[in-house]
């Protein structure tokens, strides 16, 4: 082995998906790959697609902005997370600790802290999120997928790196997605997708107008866990509970038009591949002005349509999306003139640069 990394991230697919495109790198290379995350949570199912990672569970809470009693359990339980951490990292001695954020996130970056291993930190949102807002003093560097967010947040730390896009992306393919869901060519195909986890809010609108949409569009529709309702499949409607990451690219490929939450992996893969998009915010918990921050700047950018979840409709959510269809074509020109490839191999650089500026990575050769 060159070295040891543990990657870290988890709670949601947003704070996983930028580990599942840097972990096949760090093996093809050679490295000794860790993950530390929860015991439960879809970080633990989604590494374990990779058998040459070796998966560690803490124990974790919830950071919650807001009071409840659980909050003083959740102190409990992420202390002893801290322990968990710092022991787990004291046996496996890495060269680096490279965290995605998510609240299962912090106590290893403490833990890492302790061993003194250099951390760093990706922020994929605009606004800091909270676990990194705790991590960033310990963090050697941040780095970024929007611009903004390194110029706010710690300049000297901070680097801009744009999002870290799986490789499938520039491969995806519009045919594939097509026979995946056993569309054909003869209308446009729109697709919906609620977040990594679901959007319930949406899954009812679809619902009630579902017959008219599938008018004008073949629709597939990604429902979040346990959401989705057999009884509403035809040719021309295909609903799943999540769709895999190696399938995705080749879904997105497919669409005219896309209805999305607006988390900011998903926007970026839209952005990447060109795809106008009806973007409608989360809006209940801490990430609600997160979420509205990148529906605000895309809409502004020309790339996206926004719809706020509390103004919609039935009626409104139909006219939006025949909205955006019949204007597909000057969103495509306006995102045309976005460039925002590269992050997956600029994040990999500064994490050997880190590295090997601790003067781990020859450490560890010796042993
Ligand atoms: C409710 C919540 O807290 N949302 C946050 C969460 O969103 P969320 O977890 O939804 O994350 P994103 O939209 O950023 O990314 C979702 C990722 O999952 C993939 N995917 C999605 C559906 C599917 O069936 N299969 C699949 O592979 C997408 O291609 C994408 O790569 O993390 C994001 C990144 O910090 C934040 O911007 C969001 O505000």
């Amino acid at each position: 082995m060159s070295a040891t990394i543990v990657f870290t991230g988890g709670g949601t697919a947003g704070h996983v998906s930028g580990n599942l495109v840097l972990i096949p790198k760090f093996l093809e290379e050679n490295w000794d790959v860790h993950y530390i995350g929860s015991e439960q949570g879809i970080e633990r199912k989604l590494v374990s697609d990779h058998k040459e990672v070796t998966y560690h569970t803490i124990s974790t809470g919830k950071l919650r902005r807001y009071f409840a009693w659980k909050n003083v359990t959740d102190v409990f339980r992420v202390m002893k997370g801290i322990f968990q951490s710092y022991q787990l990292i004291r046996n496996i001695k890495p060269n680096v600790i490279f965290s995605k954020g998510g609240f299962v996130s912090v106590p290893v970056v403490l833990g890492a802290k302790l061993n003194k291993v250099p951390i760093i930190i990706h922020e994929p949102d605009l606004n800091l999120g909270l676990a990194n807002r705790i991590s960033l003093p310990f963090a050697r560097r941040m780095s970024t997928t929007f611009l903004e967010t390194s110029q706010k947040n710690a300049p000297s730390k901070a680097i801009y790196v744009g999002p870290i896009l799986k490789d499938g992306f520039t491969l995806a393919d519009k045919q594939r997605g097509l026979a995946f869901c056993g569309f054909t060519y003869a209308k446009p195909v729109l697709l919906i997708m609620g977040g990594s986890l679901g959007a319930q809010g949406i899954n009812q609108v679809v619902k009630n107008v579902l017959h008219e949409l599938v008018n004008t569009f073949q629709v597939v529709h990604i429902c979040g866990e346990g959401k989705v309702d057999p009884s509403l499949s035809t040719l021309e409607y295909k609903s799943y509970e999540f769709v895999k990451s190696s399938e995705m690219p080749d879904l997105l490929a497919m669409a005219d038009v896309v209805v999305s939450r607006a988390g900011s992996n998903s926007i970026m893969e839209l952005l990447t591949l060109l795809k106008p998009m009806l973007l409608i915010p989360h809006t209940n918990g801490g990430s609600r002005s997160g979420q509205l921050a990148h529906a605000q700047l895309f809409q502004q950018a020309g790339y996206a349509e926004m719809l706020l979840q509390e103004e919609m409709s039935d009626q409104s959510f139909i006219n939006a999306i025949m909205k955006l269809y019949e204007n597909r074509f000057t969103y495509r020109d306006t995102m045309k003139q976005h460039e925002n490839g590269g992050g997956a191999n600029k994040v990999m650089n500064l994490i050997k640069e880190v590295s090997h500026q601790d003067g781990r990575v020859q450490e560890s050769r010796q042993v």
